[in-house]
C-alpha cells in the first residue's frame, strides 16, 4: 500500500450500545494520516473510549468501515483480529495496565509475543527495550525492577515503552498523563513524541485536558467528527 493512504480511515461508522438509546456514535469520516500526532478531546461521556475500541476492533460498527493499513477489521475473524491488532497497535492505557510483579523487561516485551513481525522489527529485542528505556528517562537500573515497584511517573514511561517498542504504526494513548503535574506531563509528552517520531508511528491521544493542544500536529474535537450524541435508528 503507497504510503500517502491514510493509517486509519472511519467511514459512515455508526455505533451503538446494546439497550442504550440515549448514546450512539455517528462519524460520517475520521481518518488518521502516517506519522502525525493527533489529540482527541470530548467531554465525559462524549464516547471517546468507544471510539478507540472501535479502531481497536474490540467492538465493531453495526454499520460502516474501519481501515487500518488498509485492512478491514470487520474482515478478519476474531483471532486474526487480536493478532492484527497486536501487530498495528500500541495501546497506552490510562492505568497503565502493567503487570506489577513482573520486571520492567517482561512488561516492555510482553506486545511482541503475539505480534512475530514486530518482534523482528524489535531484534534484539533486549537491547531495544533497554535503549528505549533510557529514551524515556527511566534509569538504567530500572529494566529488571518489578513495574509494581516504580513511581507513578516511571511506570508512565513504561508503558509508553511497552507500547512503542516494535514501531507499531499507530499509538493509541487513552489520557495517559491524567495522573501527573504539568511539568512531568510536558516532560513525558516530548518524549513521547520524539520515540513516536522516530518509529514513525501515528500517535492518537485522547483526553479531556484542552491544554495539552500545543504539543499535537492536530486538535479534534469529538463533535467534529460525530454527528451527533443521539442514538441512531
Ligand atoms: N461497555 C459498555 N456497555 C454499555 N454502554 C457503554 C459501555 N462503554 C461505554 N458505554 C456508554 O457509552 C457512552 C460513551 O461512553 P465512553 O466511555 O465511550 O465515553 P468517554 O468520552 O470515553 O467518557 P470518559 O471521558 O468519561 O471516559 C456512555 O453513555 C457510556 O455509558
Amino acid at each position: 500500500m503507497p504510503d500517502i493512504d491514510p493509517i486509519l480511515a472511519l467511514r459512515d461508522v455508526k455505533f451503538s450500545w446494546p439497550g442504550r438509546a440515549s448514546f450512539g456514535l455517528d462519524l460520517p469520516e475520521f481518518t488518521l494520516d502516517r506519522s502525525e500526532s493527533v489529540l482527541l478531546l470530548g467531554e465525559s461521556g462524549s464516547g471517546k473510549s468507544t471510539l478507540l475500541s472501535l479502531i481497536c476492533g474490540t467492538i465493531t460498527p453495526q454499520s460502516g468501515t474501519v481501515h487500518l493499513s488498509g485492512t478491514d477489521i470487520a474482515s478478519l475473524s476474531a483471532g486474526k483480529r487480536d493478532r492484527f491488532r497486536a501487530e498495528q497497535i500500541g495501546l497506552i492505557f490510562q492505568q497503565f495496565n502493567l503487570l506489577p510483579y513482573a520486571s520492567v523487561l517482561d512488561n516492555i516485551l510482553l506486545p511482541l509475543r503475539f505480534a512475530p513481525e514486530r518482534r523482528a522489527r524489535a531484534d534484539p529485542v533486549t537491547d531495544t527495550a533497554k535503549a528505549l528505556c533510557l529514551n524515556l528517562g527511566l534509569p538504567e537500573d530500572a529494566i529488571n525492577a518489578k513495574a509494581g515497584t516504580l513511581s507513578v511517573g516511571q511506570q508512565q514511561r513504561v508503558a509508553a515503552a511497552r507500547a512503542l517498542i516494535g514501531a507499531p504504526p499507530l499509538i493509541i494513548a487513552d489520557e495517559p498523563t491524567s495522573a501527573l503535574d504539568a511539568a512531568t506531563q510536558a516532560t513525558f509528552l516530548n518524549l513521547l513524541f520524539a520515540q513516536a517520531r522516530a518509529s514513525g508511528s501515528t500517535l492518537l491521544m485522547v483526553s479531556h485536558d484542552a491544554r495539552l493542544s500545543d504539543h499535537f500536529d492536530r486538535v479534534i474535537h469529538m463533535s467534529d467528527i460525530s454527528r451527533s450524541a443521539m442514538a441512531h435508528a
